[in-house]
């Protein structure tokens, strides 16, 4: 059994669902939340449901300004918006040992993570998992999706990487650890724009998309403009990879990505992160993305239009 302290920060989507099955396996978890969020699990417990669950969970909570201790590894499970503040309010958990493994989408976070700790002690991290807050604060699961990849992005790896591996391990997800990280975490940066870009700019899931003429080519071109940044990144999907996005990105039983939903529900989204930063590096890589480009522009609008 693993004795790392954990601290899962953000309570929602992702760290309530990863941060509720650790508990659920009797791992050391803690949630660092904001005073809202707090009260509401305070009376309600931390609910997990969907796909025939309803768990409710009693979690140590600690508020926001109130850490006062270290912890030997941090999830890091906030939207890129709220990216700067979270890193303020965790920062007293790192210590000299702790690492950090963030669950966001893309690659831009990890610069300003590297930026505060040091990169040694950021891990890569790729989260799958179809969840979502409902309406009465539970982790509602929409799909059969889960698992956790992480992986060191220095050489030699953290001394602390195999006690990761344990302290994720058989908690009801598969946990992997990845040599590969940074390109398992260019291949979901591929997968969710290329997702999010056929939501976003069709305003339809990928169902409604490859059901009229077209669809699927405008599917397929938007795959073929995100894995061409990739590849000229230096970090070309492997084929089995891409071949998996292409399926899912025409299949007509897909739906639409967390970034979609943000986007209808009028809250902001991580455009910039997702989107904003790949075309970014399509320029100075000479790529042509017109679609990523169109689709970037579209998500700073509603950004803008929401404020
Ligand atoms: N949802 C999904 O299916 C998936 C999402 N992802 C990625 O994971 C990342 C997290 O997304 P997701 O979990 O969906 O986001 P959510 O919005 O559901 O959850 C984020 C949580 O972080 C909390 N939070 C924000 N700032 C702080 C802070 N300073 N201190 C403590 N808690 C804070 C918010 O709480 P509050 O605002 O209430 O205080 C909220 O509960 C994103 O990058 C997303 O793209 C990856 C895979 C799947
Ligand atoms: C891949 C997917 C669709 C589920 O993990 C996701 O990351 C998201 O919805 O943000």
């Amino acid at each position: 059994m693993s004795d790392l302290r954990i601290l899962v920060v953000g309570a929602g989507a992702t760290g309530g669902y990863f941060g509720g099955r650790l508990l659920q396996a009797g791992r050391d978890v803690t949630f660092l939340v904001r005073p809202r969020r707090a009260a509401l699990l305070r009376e309600r417990g931390l609910r997990i449901a969907g796909l025939g669950e309803d768990t409710v969970l009693e979690p140590p909570l600690v508020e926001t300004g109130a850490l006062r201790e270290t912890y030997d590894l941090v999830l890091l499970a906030v939207k890129a918006t709220g990216l700067a503040s979270a890193i303020d309010d965790f920062a007293p958990a790192v210590g000299p040992g702790t690492l950090i493994l963030p669950f966001l989408n893309g690659l831009a976070h990890l610069d300003k993570l590297d930026a505060r700790f040091g990169k040694a002690a950021v891990l890569g991290g790729v989260a799958k998992v179809q969840t979502t807050i409902d309406d009465d604060g539970a982790i509602r699961r929409l799909g059969p999706l889960q698992s956790l990849a992480f992986g060191a992005r220095v050489d030699p790896a953290p001394e602390r990487l195999a006690a990761v591996e344990a302290a994720l391990d058989g908690a009801g997800f598969p946990a992997t650890a990845d040599k590969a990280i940074t390109e398992a975490m260019w291949a979901k940066w591929v997968f969710i724009a290329a997702i999010g870009a056929v939501n976003s700019l069709m305003r339809a899931t990928i169902g409604d998309v490859v059901a009229v003429p077209g669809g699927v080519a405008f599917a397929e071109a938007v795959v073929a403009e995100a894995a061409a940044v990739a590849e000229a990144a230096g970090y070309p999907v492997p084929a089995a990879d891409l071949e998996a996005t292409r399926r899912t990105v025409t299949d007509p039983g897909t739906g639409g990505s967390s970034l979609y939903r943000d986007l209808l529900g009028g809250h902001p989204v991580e455009g910039e992160q997702i989107f904003g930063d790949l075309t970014a590096r399509a320029r100075e890589l000479g790529i042509a993305v017109p679609l990523l480009d169109l689709v970037t522009l579209q998500l700073s609008v509603h950004q803008h239009r929401i404020g």
